[in-house]
């Protein structure tokens, strides 16, 4: 089989296509056998190797060249169905080889069908969750189809360009793909042609049928014909009648392999949690990192924003294995590169989402490591089962906060998911927690890092629908905060439920554009991390403050936009929050927009990016009665919004800092803590050190000493610089002698050594002289002073000439002075 493979007609034929042809006449004679075989195939059999199945030369070829033998608890009860064109919902542990349960009858259907070529058009869309999952089934199909299959098979999961998908899902029998990608082919590609489907099969069907794909889903099954046969499969299957109604399923199968068993994973993983507070996780984490060096692990935390942190500020540490990291904010090389990197690591440690909490089948992992506790028991299950894959063993541990042990207990005990407690060996145990501190300190990204995995985690809980496990007032988030090295928690504000109606006409525009690019979203978007779907605007125009307004996190500071903001204390981001707002700890962020003045619609310039960072982040705007009145934290004054200039004022950085106070110095001692410049001291530290006259007393005795010290100090510096003036002045007054004494001698005064420019000056007189040209000229005329005639010149002029005649010794000298005088 080759991907994307197509053949032409018009030309005439090559041997190649002269032995497909005659391959294909060979085949139609399987073809029938093969149907008369399926057709008597017995259902409820058991059967235990693929060659117990009327399976085709090439699909038997394949599954031969690939190792696979015998067949699993899944496949031997779901391929004889499935080769007889029945629907099948299908459950069965993680690991268990439910990948070949229906790419099997996927190629052995279309096979008997004769669907092969660009003519037969797409004969079966297999749809995954995530574009990993698709590429690793794509992989597992290419690998049993390559013996001989002529179906053209693609992956369209995005990444690519449109049009290059476009032109090969016209000549394609099986696509691989997501949901997103397939419905923007569905409705734009005007080639893509579904009316022959035959197969339609959904991975992970209970992740695509639930609500975070809905309307891509319904809209897929719009386009696809109602008479074809469907697969659903997954560790976690979804019995809901209404699900079964959308896909109009007849008469389906119900295959449960774990209905028969005890526990709902597999037998060889060993399960337990350990009790860590939050404030503790990283620790913990790090201590099982340490002892755990040479294996291969799998460490889920529940967001990207958690992963970035956690991956970057270990990495810092340099923990001794190998780290890695990934998540659905990065860019689809980067994923597959490190999807790649893990498959084939031996010792690695890998820090994930739930991206890859579904269906990887990452050869030989060690351990998977639940940092932060699951939605619920099916992303449990699903998690741990990337592990204990096929008969191998495994082990899992998950962390859960004390708040979180009694609801998650329960919900594992009704999955039948067999764990046990453990506890961590105070020995081992190590703390980061002053590592992380200081190198938030140290690295503002980190801390910003840090502020946004914070945030993200509190959002991640608070969203959570399962309220016996998640109980938002009992987790210790001050703590939390502390752990990963920031000086205090980010305040993050919870709206109350019934402020919520309040709020929401409040942010109408908001909203509805919110809600307008969620719809685009579930229709056309592409997934991202956590398998959720992407908002992708198609249709409607979104703003750059449609999207300013779409972020999430604004309370949680920039490192530029928090130098703006004037706090008492720099931890608390939540400063300068509307007045008058009410602070809430049981609800929602509030990302509140700041309207400006008599504006709903934001008219500032477009092309300011700047300016809009700034008017987006900054919580000191505040909205004063009726939003006329803006404080600018350190500004004298509050300013009136009263016209277009003073609100774009508002957004440009320049203008605002302008409007600011300035800002107090600090001093950091060796730790790093900042501190004023003055401090006052704890009370009773100062009276443990006695009356406070006496200290006043000893202060001055000692501050006197000081500076008696000090001043000897001063005196003796003051010393040696006077003595080596002189001793300069006396050098440089033994080389002036010198060179006089040397004058004739003109290797003497060439040789100027420090005194060149001196030395350069005497030797330029002598050329002068020696040349006897102006031997005899008068010295060249002095200018006149500003306070000169012309006859005083020549008088001085005289005089000086006098003097330099007759003034050669003391004597000379006092005889002038006398005749000057006299
Ligand atoms: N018949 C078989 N014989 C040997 N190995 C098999 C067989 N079927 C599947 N495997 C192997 O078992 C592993 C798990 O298979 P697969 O990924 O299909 O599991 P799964 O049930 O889909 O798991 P998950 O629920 O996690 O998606 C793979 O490495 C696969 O190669």
């Amino acid at each position: 089989m080759a991907p994307g493979q197509v053949t032409g007609r018009t030309r005439p034929m090559k041997p190649k296509k002269q032995q497909r042809t005659q391959k294909r006449k060979r085949d139609d004679v399987d073809v029938e056998q093969l149907e008369q075989a399926v057709s008597e195939l017995d259902s409820k059999a058991t059967y235990t190797n693929f060659s117990d199945l009327p399976l085709s030369a090439p699909t038997t070829a394949g599954l031969k060249a690939a190792h696979f033998s015998a067949l699993t608890d899944i496949q031997a009860k779901a391929v004889p169905l499935a080769l007889k064109g029945k629907d099948i919902l299908g459950a069965a542990k993680t690991g268990s080889g439910k990948t070949l349960a229906f790419l099997v009858p996927v190629l052995e259907n279309l096979y008997r069908a004769q669907c092969v070529g660009g003519d037969a058009g797409l004969g079966a869309m297999i749809i995954s969750p995530t574009r990993e999952l698709a590429i690793q089934i794509f992989e597992v199909l290419r690998t049993i189809g390559r013996k001989g299959h002529l179906f053209a098979a693609g992956l369209v999961i995005g990444g690519k360009g449109l049009q290059e998908e476009q032109d090969a899902l016209a000549r394609m029998n099986i696509v691989v793909c997501t949901p997103g990608r397939i419905l923007q082919h569905l409705s734009q590609t005007a080639a893509f042609n579904v009316d022959n489907l035959r197969m339609l099969v959904l991975d992970e069907a209970d992740r695509i049928l639930d609500m975070g794909f809905k309307r891509d889903v319904d809209a897929i099954l719009e386009y696809l014909p109602a008479d074809r046969q469907t697969l659903l499969f997954s560790a976690t299957q979804t019995k809901r009648v209404s699900d079964l109604a959308r896909l109009s399923l007849r008469d389906p199968e119900y295959i449960s392999v774990h209905e028969a068993a005890t526990s709902a994973t597999p037998k060889t993983l060993q399960q337990n949690y350990v009790i860590t507070p939050l404030p503790d996780k990283l620790d913990t984490l790090w201590s099982f990192l340490q002892t755990s060096k040479k294996s291969k692990i799998l460490v889920f935390l529940s967001s990207g924003k958690q992963v970035r942190f956690v991956y970057e500020s270990f990495r810092h540490m340099q923990p001794g294995i190998p780290l890695l990291h990934l998540h659905g904010r990065q860019k689809q090389t980067a994923r597959l590169d490190i999807t790649e990197k893990f498959s084939r690591a031996k010792h690695s440690c890998l820090f994930a989402t739930d991206v890859v909490a579904r269906g990887l089948d990452f050869p030989a992992v060690d351990w998977v490591v639940q940092v932060d506790c699951p939605e619920d028991a099916d992303t449990y299950i699903h998690r741990v089962g990337r592990t204990a894959r096929y008969e191998r063993e495994g082990r899992a541990v998950l962390f859960l906060d004390p708040s979180e042990e009694a609801g998650m207990l329960a919900r594992l005990e009704q999955k039948r998911v067999p764990i046990e407690r453990i506890n961590v060996r105070a020995k081992k145990q190590s703390s980061i927690k002053n590592q992380l501190q200081s190198m938030c300190f140290q690295d503002p990204q980190l801390k910003y890092l840090g502020q946004k995995c914070f945030a993200s985690y509190a959002r991640s809980l608070h969203v959570q629908k399962d309220r016996e496990v998640f109980k938002l007032d009992q987790y210790d988030l001050e703590g939390f905060a502390a752990s990963l090295g920031l000086p205090g928690a980010p305040r993050i504000k919870f709206l109350k439920a019934d402020a919520e109606e309040v709020k929401r006409r409040k942010n109408a525009p908001r909203e509805a554009a919110v809600a307008g690019s969620e719809d685009e979203a579930e229709s056309g978007g592409e997934e991202d991390e956590d398998g959720a779907a992407k908002t992708k605007s198609k249709n409607a125009v979104r703003t750059k403050y449609d999207r300013m307004f779409e972020r999430q996190n604004q309370d949680v500071l920039a490192d530029h936009y928090a130098k703006m903001i004037r706090t008492e204390d720099r931890n608390d981001v939540d400063m300068n929050r509307l007045d008058g707002e009410q602070e809430g700890d049981d609800d929602l962020f509030d990302v509140k927009r700041r309207i400006p003045a008599g504006d709903d619609s934001p008219s500032a310039d477009e092309d300011d990016d700047d300016a809009e960072e700034d008017a987006s982040a900054d919580p000191a705007t505040r909205e004063v009665e009726g939003a006329k009145t803006i404080h600018i934290p350190g500004a004298k004054e509050a300013l009136i919004l009263d016209s277009k200039r003073r609100e774009k004022m508002l957004k440009s950085k320049k203008k605002l800092l302008k409007l600011k106070g300035k800002g107090s110095k600090l001093v950091y001692d060796d730790d790093g803590n900042a501190h004023q410049i003055y401090e006052l001291e704890d009370e009773e530290a100062f009276r443990a050190r006695g009356e406070a006259g006496e200290q006043r007393r000893k202060f001055v005795e000692d501050e006197a000493e000081r500076v008696r010290q000090a001043d000897l100090l001063d005196k003796e510096l003051a010393k040696e610089k006077k003595r080596s003036k002189r001793e300069k002045r006396k050098e440089r007054e033994r080389a002036e002698a010198e060179a006089e004494g040397g004058e004739g001698d003109e290797g003497g005064v060439l040789d100027g050594g420090e005194e060149d420019g001196l030395a350069n000056f005497i030797a330029d007189a002598q050329a002068g002289s020696i040349d006897g040209s102006e031997a005899e000229q008068e010295p060249p005329k002095r200018q006149k002073k500003w306070f000169e005639n012309d006859k005083a010149r020549e008088r001085t002029s005289r005089a000086e000439a006098a003097g330099a005649r007759e003034i050669e010794t003391f004597d000379d000298l006092e005889a002038e002075a006398a005749r000057l005088l006299g």
